[in-house]
């Protein structure tokens, strides 16, 4: 009797067809009975003789309606039936009967009855209209909990269901009163807040609302009922256990009772803080997208342009609805190969990303540089969906470039490549001749009577003279020579396709003759001539600085012999070759002899007039030659290779001097030291200046290492190279004689250097020199630009500094502040920096 669950009572069954069943150990009794119930018209009696029998019945017969019972019974009597039939789950539904005899007469044995669970008794002898009364009165009784058992069943699931259906929900739902009391919570909603049911169960609803927002909840309740809303929504914040804001879309629908009257408001609450953080991202992203001074291009997958921003616009004079649909090669500019393109998409769908410089056309036709960003951008599965390009527009910065990449590689008063540019081209051509065995010729001129009429007749009419040899000159050259200012009124013509020297005297003769006619200069008629050296490659020299040699000095040979004429160069013009030798062989002992001294000029800085630090200069002590300065002796170390250890034996003096103002503790022991272009390209330059360091015990942010611009430029590659394992060990690197050699400002940007020495002979002609000047504030403002310290060399008036010091260059040295000097004068000026009057410098 296992399953509690009763059969149904089908509505139309009469009380005779509902079976009956008789306990009786008696067969005449039971006999009797039956008799007498299947007169009535009773269809189903079940008759059994014991009360043991009659529990096994009941576990297989369900539909019993009523059970006649005999009270006195061996075994288990009628009052132990009953008790168990009316306390057993299966059963217990089921009205008792007893039938009794003489044991009805006590009272005591019909409270037992009763007390055991019987519904009714009926005395024996049996009185039929009595029975059958009782019986039907007790299946009345069946019925009535047959039905109610099945009425509370289904109530029980169907409060189960919305149990379930309401805490699965997968929205938070409540039940709140008027009050905002809450009644009822579900599980999402207490998942939802981070909160035990029991902790919100009976608490307020506008407490858990943003402070600033209580008053809505109530507001809406109250709009709710005023205005009898079925439900309606709203967007509420509400507070998470941990403080965090959770957004929610809330619907408020009132239970009313009978009268109409709110008993209470079913809240349905939706997180929808996903959906709002991605309405915030999408709004700022829109922000930035339309806000944005870059130009933005955003395609699908096939790269067809799907938005572009108004940057966009402005920069390509495309309006939206012109480029959308389309693929960006409307901006092609045809500068560049389909490889170009080809690399840009190789990198773009192997990398996610490419950057570089393009070259695009504007609406208009225009063609200007952009630096341009590509990124694919990928779903969840990793596939590309589009593709986004962000570009600037620099032109401005392009010309830039371009204008002071020409002025430090031209001339400014003639227009003609200067000393570094034609320098480079002399590099090339030699690299070129080697290659193909050919020969060229350089050709050194020098003006003759020059300085005479610019003394004379003054500057302005020099200059002129110069624009107007500058003219002849051109015209008297081909397209396939070069012709440079060397300087003051010195020029050089490079001669690339000779056939052997005859064409070399040719070209010179032509150029001589090119001068010979008076120059008519404001006003004034005026006659110069030249005189020419001739050197050619490779019978003169195999190198840059052998040919130029031997050109100059051929060239000194042409004005001894009477000028207006040229000179091939001959060995035996090297009239210093025997003073040379001796040199040589004087620098081999000069370390040994202990005979260099370093002098240091200290640095100044133009903002605060404070000693920042001092640069190391070399200087030659010869016993019978006096003080010898390095311009007289560095070449030739260079060229005989002992640069490379006099070289250490400056960077560890000065590092050791250096080391000796930082264990004083005077004020910005710094130093710079010169590096030859020798030292710079030997690989173990970076070990050598860390070992070095080591062995002085110098901190490597004290030291500064000057490299000239042009030993950087040799080999670019190589020099980032050697620049980076510098700045691995924290030495700092400053461009030295900078604006003097051809800068690829590409580089610049990658070469991790600290500063830019602004050369000396730019300084020397501010401001009087318009183009000098400019130069210089060009280098400044690249400077500032690539945020690397400015240092003006060879500062000497104090016209000089404050233009510089207008110009917001940093550093500064120079005669104006101190000649280079000794050691311990140097460590005076640190520990006592009014000893250079630098004060009443900067007053001014
Ligand atoms: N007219 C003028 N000149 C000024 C002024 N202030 C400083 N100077 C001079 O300008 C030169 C500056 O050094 P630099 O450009 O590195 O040019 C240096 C540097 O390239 C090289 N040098 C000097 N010492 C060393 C060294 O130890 N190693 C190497 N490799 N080169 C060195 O020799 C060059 C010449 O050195 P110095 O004759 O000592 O000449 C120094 C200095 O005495 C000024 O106001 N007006």
């Amino acid at each position: 009797m296992s399953d509690r669950v009763l059969p149904y009572l089908p509505d139309d069954i009469s009380n005779k067809q509902i079976p009956i069943l008789v306990v009786d150990d008696l067969r005449d009794n039971l006999d009797l009975m039956e008799a007498l119930l299947v007169s009535e018209g009773f269809e189903v009696v079940h008759l059994i003789p014991s009360g043991q029998e009659a529990l096994e019945f009941l576990e297989t017969h369900r539909d019993i309606g009523v059970i006649l019972m005999d009270m006195m019974m061996p075994g288990i009597d009628g009052h132990e039936m009953c008790r168990r039939i009316t306390t057993h789950e299966s059963t217990r539904h089921i009205p008792v009967i007893i039938v009794t005899g003489g044991a009805l007469r006590h009272n005591e044995a019909v409270q037992k009855s009763f007390a055991a669970g019987a519904v009714d008794f009926v005395t024996k002898p049996i009185n039929e209209v009595e029975l059958f009364m009782r019986i039907h009165s007790a299946l009345a009784l069946y019925r009535e909990r047959v039905i109610r058992h099945h009425k509370t069943r289904e109530l029980r699931e169907s409060e189960e269901k919305f149990r379930v259906t309401f805490d699965q929900a997968p929205v938070g739902i409540a039940h709140v009163n008027a009050d905002g009391r809450l009644l009822l919570i579900n599980r999402r909603l207490c998942e939802m807040l981070g909160f035990q049911e029991r902790e919100l169960i009976e608490s307020s609803f506008p407490d858990l609302c943003v402070p600033e927002n209580r008053d809505v909840h109530e507001r809406e309740l109250k709009k709710s009922v005023e205005q009898g809303l079925e439900y309606h929504g709203f967007e509420i914040p509400l507070v998470h256990k941990d403080g965090r804001i959770i957004w929610t879309k809330l619907t408020l629908s009132p239970m009313k009772d009978a009268a109409g009257v709110p008993k209470y408001f079913i809240h349905i609450v939706e997180d929808i803080t996903e959906r709002k953080n991605f309405e915030d991202n999408l709004r700022l992203s829109a922000t930035v997208f339309e806000g944005s001074t870059e130009a933005i291009i955003i395609t699908d997958a096939r790269a067809n342009i799907l938005r572009v921003n108004s940057a966009f616009t402005a920069m390509t004079g495309y309006a939206d609805h012109e480029v959308v649909g389309k693929n960006p090669r409307l901006l092609k500019s045809g500068n560049h190969h389909e490889e170009f393109y080809r690399a840009m998409w190789a990198t773009l769908s192997s990398t996610g990303q490419w950057q570089g410089e393009i070259w695009n056309r504007r609406k208009n036709g225009d063609i200007f540089p952009a630096w341009l960003t590509l990124c694919a951008v990928r779903n969840s599965e990793d596939k590309i969906t589009n593709y986004v390009g962000i570009s600037r527009d620099i032109t401005l910065r392009k010309e830039a470039e371009e204008r002071l990449s020409y002025q430090a590689s031209h001339d400014a008063l003639t227009g003609l490549p200067n000393r570094a540019r034609f320098h480079d081209r002399l590099t090339h051509a030699l690299a070129r001749a080697g290659r193909d065995r050919h020969e060229f010729a350089i050709l050194f001129l020098d003006l003759d009577r020059f300085k005479v009429i610019n003394d004379t007749l003054g500057h302005t009419v020099g200059d002129f003279l110069l624009q107007g040899v500058t003219k002849r000159l051109l015209g008297g050259t081909r397209e396939s020579d070069t012709l440079a200012r060397w300087g003051g009124d010195e020029f050089i013509i490079l001669l690339e396709s000779i056939r052997g020297a005859e064409d070399a005297a040719v070209a010179a003769r032509r150029i001589l003759d090119v001068l010979a006619e008076p120059f008519s200069v404001q006003g004034h008629e005026v006659f110069v001539s030249g005189s020419i050296g001739i050197s050619v490659y490779p019978r003169d020299g195999e190198d840059v600085q052998a040919l130029l040699r031997c050109a100059d000095i051929a060239m000194y040979r042409a004005k001894d012999s009477g000028k207006n004429d040229y000179q091939f160069y001959e060995s035996t013009m090297s009239t210093g070759g025997l003073e040379r030798l001796k040199l040589e062989g004087d620098l081999r002992y000069a370390l040994k002899r202990n005979e260099f001294v370093l002098h240091y000029q200290p640095r100044v800085n133009i903002n605060t007039g404070l000693i920042v630090g001092a640069e190391a200069l070399i200087r030659w002590d010869l016993p019978d030659r006096g003080l010898l300065w390095p311009l007289d002796f560095i070449p030739l170390a260079e060229e005989s290779g002992f640069i490379i250890p006099i070289g250490e034996w400056v960077l560890r003096t000065a590092c050791l001097q250096c080391r000796k103002w930082q264990d004083a503790g005077v004020p910005h022991p710094r130093v710079s030291v010169n590096l030859s272009t020798h030292q710079f390209k030997k690989d173990n330059l970076t070990s050598t200046v860390d070992r070095i360091l080591k062995e002085t015990g110098l901190s490597p942010g004290l030291l500064e290492l000057e490299i000239t611009e042009s030993a950087m430029m040799e080999n670019l590659e190589k020099a980032v190279a050697t620049l980076q394992g510098l700045a691995e060990l924290g030495v700092n690197v400053a461009i030295d004689d900078f604006g003097t050699g051809y800068s690829s400002l590409g580089y610049l940007k990658r070469f991790p250097i600290g500063a830019l020495k602004i050369d000396q002979s730019f300084v020397r002609h501010i401001p009087s020199n318009i183009d000098d000047t400019a130069i210089a504030m060009s280098i400044i403002s690249l400077g500032k630009t690539l945020n690397l310290k400015v240092v003006a060399e060879g500062v000497e008036t104090q016209e000089q500094l404050t233009v510089l010091r207008n110009y917001q260059c940093d550093e500064a040295q120079g005669y104006l502040f101190s000649q280079p000097v000794d050691a311990d004068r140097m460590t005076e000026f640190l520990v006592n920096p009014s000893g250079l009057n630098l004060s009443d410098l900067f007053e001014q």
